[in-house]
């Protein structure tokens, strides 16, 4: 691992590392915010997916989680949204696939298989990397993240009930498979077939896996991307047929940005903190 940047704050540390990745057969670059705690013994883990456009920065820059996270003493990580640099063609061409557009899956269409396995690196390969270089606490690992990643995070959570304690998002893409960013992505990394993208698909998982902990949403109303991208409402409606247990929060005025998330982001800590301190 190859330590890129090191930053104090509040007490603790940033770090960012590059290392190679045998699940996306490339460099990845991850964050991780040390708390002050975290020279005494092992840590809770709460890990991040940022949304597309996003790197592993975005977070730890933006959402303004560290100060609540020291308090607390729970390790956070953010990994990039995408291998990068590949040299697959066409991977830099559009902002909503390719670099920065991973979607958290294991692509299963050539080109991208060989490289763009975002689900792998961050259920498996990221944290038993964590496990070997840091004091985190193998038993206690929550997740959430934003739109492309909130998503994403329902999809981890979803397919490992056991894995994470929790999983919380704000602004997820409620159900890809109806959704335009969600289509194409599915279409360029797993092919035509339909009936394979419901592996990826939180609206489809819900139906099959529900979570002991109830899944917390922030979703703000005057964000431009609700009606035509997010439709949380398709994913509440799955959560309501299969029993899981969801609070979706509907906040007024708040828009896509990293000011509504960092609006909201001590709640989702200390909701989070709940099931990990158990
Ligand atoms: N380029 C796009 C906007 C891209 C965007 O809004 N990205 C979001 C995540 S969207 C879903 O995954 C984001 O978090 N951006 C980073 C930020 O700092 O805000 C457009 O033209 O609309």
């Amino acid at each position: 691992m190859e330590l890129l940047a090191e930053h104090q704050c509040f007490d603790g540390a940033v770090h960012y590392y590059r290392h190679p990745s045998k699940a996306c057969d490339a460099p990845m670059r991850f964050g991780i915010y040390l708390p002050p705690q975290a020279s005494q013994g092992p840590l809770p883990v709460l890990y991040y997916l940022a949304g597309l456009t996003c790197t592993e920065e975005t977070f730890l820059i933006k959402g303004g989680a560290q100060r609540l996270a020291a308090e607390l003493g729970i390790i956070l990580v953010a990994p990039d949204t995408s291998p990068r640099d590949t040299g697959i063609a066409g991977e830099d061409t559009d902002w909503d696939f390719g670099s920065g557009a991973g979607f958290y899956l294991d692509a299963s269409e050539a080109p991208w298989a060989q490289h763009y396995r975002m689900y792998s690196y961050v259920t498996a390969e990221l944290p038993a990397l964590l496990a070997e270089h840091f004091p985190v606490d193998p038993q206690r690992h929550s997740i959430f993240g934003h739109s492309m990643g909130g998503h994403g995070a329902l999809v981890c959570a979803l397919k490992n009930p056991d894995r994470y304690r929790s999983v919380s998002a704000f602004a997820p893409i409620g159900a890809p498979m109806q959704s335009p960013w969600g289509e194409k992505a599915f279409s360029g990394y797993l092919g035509a077939d339909r009936a394979s993208w419901r592996a990826w698909d939180a609206s489809e998982l819900v139906r099959e896996h529900q979570l002991a902990s109830p899944i917390l949403i922030d979703q703000g109303t005057a964000d431009k991307f609700l009606h035509a991208q997010l439709k949380p409402e398709l994913f509440e409606a799955a959560c309501r047929e299969s029993g899981q247990r969801l609070e979706l929060r509907l906040q007024p005025g708040y828009d896509h940005s990293y000011y509504f998330i960092s609006s909201f982001m001590a709640e989702h800590l200390r909701f989070h903190a709940a099931y990990l301190k158990a």
